[in-house]
């Protein structure tokens, strides 16, 4: 009669759809359920005896494990998610939870892990984020991100002091490449101008289109104007030169607006605004060139939030 029921148990838990492992009090694997290889990649031969840690797959902190392990030592079990390595090196993440079995005197003699895969979640949850706050068309941060990293700046830059150039680009006659060329090779540009612009810049500084033919770029740690004068001279030079799709070679050039922080303000939208009327300066200038924004430039006022209108 009791048998039965052991017999179903064990049943279960090997043909489970959750990975499952039992670990011995050392730590070493004694038990893995049919789900558990296919997740890992390994066979139960080569899993026996050996440690959790051949899954590792280096993503977490000597703190993440130790916190783990002080967890279930202490007889409590423990949740959270882990990302794993697979045998052929591919990692994978888990929902995970690990409950440390006790005997009779409350001596720990095993530990039960117990893992749902959710690798497929966490893939949709980092491609929507990639899509939140990038660029489809380049790559490159859009709006909302470039607004979020301006205002990290500004707060590091307030507490060591340092100044900031908030450079706002648009190219000169975009519209006529489209209109010549198509827009596929419109596209083109924008995408090979993303390329130059990243090129020109150090890794730390950040570049990001705003859409249409806008871009920003956000050169941190600024020691002196000289700095950002030769940052905006380059991405004028770089877009300048002529591009080549196929066949067709394509002249455009840059307008690009310089504001400050801290000189021409502290507040993120403000920096940015005041970037967009010095670009319209230097374009007014006749464009291919850079210009500072400076009082006597008039910024557009915000959009009516409660009408959309400018
Ligand atoms: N190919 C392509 N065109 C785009 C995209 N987004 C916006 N545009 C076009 O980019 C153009 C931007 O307009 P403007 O900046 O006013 O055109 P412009 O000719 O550069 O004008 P100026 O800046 O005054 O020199 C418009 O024609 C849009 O249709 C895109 O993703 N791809």
């Amino acid at each position: 009669m009791l048998k039965k029921p052991q017999a179903l148990l064990a049943r279960a838990f090997a043909t489970a759809a959750n990975a499952i492992m039992i670990a011995d009090r050392h730590g070493h694997m004694v038990w893995v359920n049919q789900a558990f290889c296919r997740l890992s990649g390994y066979a139960e031969s080569e899993l026996m005896g050996k440690s959790p840690d051949l899954l590792r797959s280096g993503q977490h902190d000597t703190a993440f494990y130790r916190e783990l392990w002080s967890t279930i030592l202490s007889g409590r079990p423990w949740q959270g998610e882990l990302i794993e390595r697979r045998k052929d090196g591919a990692f994978y993440t888990v929902n995970q939870i690990i409950t440390p079995l006790q005997d009779s005197h409350g001596n720990i003699t095993h530990f039960i892990a117990i893992q749902h895969d959710i690798s497929a979640q966490r893939c949709e949850q980092e491609r929507i984020a990639r899509l939140a706050y990038h660029d489809s068309l380049t790559g490159l941060p859009n709006r909302q991100c470039f607004l979020e990293l301006l205002d990290k700046a500004i707060a590091a830059a307030a507490l060591q002091g340092n100044m900031l150039a908030v450079m706002f680009l648009d190219l000169d006659k975009f519209k006529q490449v489209n209109d010549t060329l198509g827009h596929a090779i419109g596209d083109q540009l924008l995408i090979s101008v993303a390329e130059r612009l990243h090129g020109a810049v150090r890794k730390s500084d950040v570049v990001a289109r705003l859409g249409g033919d806008e871009f920003t770029v956000l050169i941190s740690e600024l020691q002196h104007t000289d700095h950002a004068n030769a940052v905006a001279q380059q991405l004028v030079d770089t877009i300048g030169q002529p591009f080549a799709f196929g066949p067709h070679k394509v002249q455009t050039h840059a307008s690009i607006g310089i504001s400050l922080y801290p000189r021409d303000g502290v507040e993120t939208q403000a920096l940015l605004d005041q970037a967009d009327a010095a670009m319209y300066h230097a374009k007014r200038q006749g464009g291919s060139a850079y210009a500072y924004w400076s009082a006597g430039m008039l910024v557009a006022p915000p959009a009516n939030p409660s009408t959309g209108a400018a």
